[in-house]
């Protein structure tokens, strides 16, 4: 077992926790960087699928992607199929060219609600002048009501509905699909609400990175019988990219910080309005501060699978919609919520037109 307070390399995939909870690979042994104590340590498979464009420092096995970084599948079997149907995105390798369909994407932005990522992908659409007529910009996966999909130039828009389950699926038919288009490349961005802690509503929050909630920085994932723990680490470089686009919009409150994500809007985000409540007032203010303490800054419920996905080359963009410390219910007027919400749309889209080389 982890000696209490030590510290092992920061460079070495752990995490320390119960052993009993890690089955990817068997436990080794490391001394602490500190004081020398041997502790046992579990591996943490590296999940993201998405290769960072531009990482000097990347792992030899990711080094076969020289020049261009392909989406990358760890799927063994994925190239012996036949055919790959998509089922929740209603696409399939025989019945659609995907490779003609989807090829040039650069940037994926996904988000929770499909009316607001359609009204994102309309915004796009106008951002970056495209020709097309916006009637002309239809649902790709109209076909299935579970997700909506948009295509605008480089930019493909998905909803992913609510929480962890929800957006893991869709994350699973994405990246095949990104794999079979041949897209190399490829920035991930959720943009999406949140409830901030100890920061004044409407504040951007990019998260550096997704806690558990217990403020661990990991996503476990049940397989077969077994509990699976993933890294949940973001691509610094881009979050201070992101950072830095923000302070050229006037009058837009942005900062840097952890995300906590959780499996429950009401219990599970220590709220006091759902139609279970077993603990009391202080106990939740307790745990939220504790949360302020280890560097959360805002609560949601999709990052840590998310960024264990498509981790390297991803961002997490959310506005938070109330302060957690003063309130649990989300009272704001209709127009100041749509205001919020566009909020990380418009950082998204100057993002990604200052990529394109498109700002002036
Ligand atoms: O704004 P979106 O992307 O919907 O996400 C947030 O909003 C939902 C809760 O209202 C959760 O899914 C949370 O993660
Ligand atoms: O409090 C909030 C607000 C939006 N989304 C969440 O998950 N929590």
């Amino acid at each position: 077992m982890l000696a209490p307070g030590c510290e092992l390399d920061p460079d070495q995939e752990v995490v320390r926790t119960r052993p009993e909870d890690y089955f990817l690979r068997p436990p080794s042994h490391a001394p602490c960087t500190a004081c020398g104590t041997v502790m046992t340590i579990h591996i943490v498979e590296r999940m993201a699928l998405v290769i960072p464009a531009s990482n000097s420092s990347m792992r030899s096995d990711r080094n076969t992607y020289v020049g261009k970084r392909f989406v990358h599948v760890k799927n063994a079997y994925l190239d012996s199929m036949d055919e790959d149907i998509l089922y929740h995105l209603d696409l399939g390798t025989k019945t659609h060219n995907l490779l003609a369909m989807f090829g040039d994407v650069k940037f994926v932005c996904v988000g929770g609600s499909p009316n607001r990522m359609k009204a994102f992908a309309l915004f796009m659409h106008k951002e970056l002048g495209l020709e097309e007529a916006e009637e002309d910009i239809k649902d790709i996966c109209a076909g299935t009501d579970r997700y909506c999909m948009y295509k605008t130039g480089p930019v493909l828009t998905i909803s992913h509905v609510m929480v962890i389950p929800s957006i893991s699926i869709m994350l699973h038919e994405l990246i095949t699909l990104l794999h079979h288009a041949r897209c190399y490349d490829v920035t991930i961005i959720r943009i999406g609400t949140s409830g901030g802690i100890g920061i004044a509503p409407g504040t951007v929050v990019i998260t550096d990175i997704a806690v558990d909630s217990f403020f661990k920085p990991r996503f476990e994932q049940v397989i077969l019988d077994n509990i699976v723990t993933r890294s949940t680490e973001l691509d610094k470089e881009l979050s201070e990219e992101l950072f830095n686009c923000s302070k050229e919009i006037p009058n837009f409150p942005t900062l840097i910080g952890h995300t906590m994500c959780t499996y429950d809007f009401y219990e599970g985000q220590g709220r006091l309005d759902g139609a279970l409540c077993s603990f009391s007032r202080d106990k939740k203010l307790d745990y939220l501060k504790r949360a302020y303490k280890a560097g959360v800054r805002n609560i949601e419920m999709e990052s840590t699978v998310f960024t264990a996905m498509c981790g390297l080359c991803a961002a997490v963009v959310c506005v938070t919609l109330l302060n957690r410390l003063d309130c649990d219910q989300i009272n704001l007027p209709h127009d100041v919520l749509v205001e919020y919400q566009q909020r990380p749309q418009l950082l998204i889209s100057n993002f990604i037109r200052r990529r394109l080389g498109l700002c002036d």
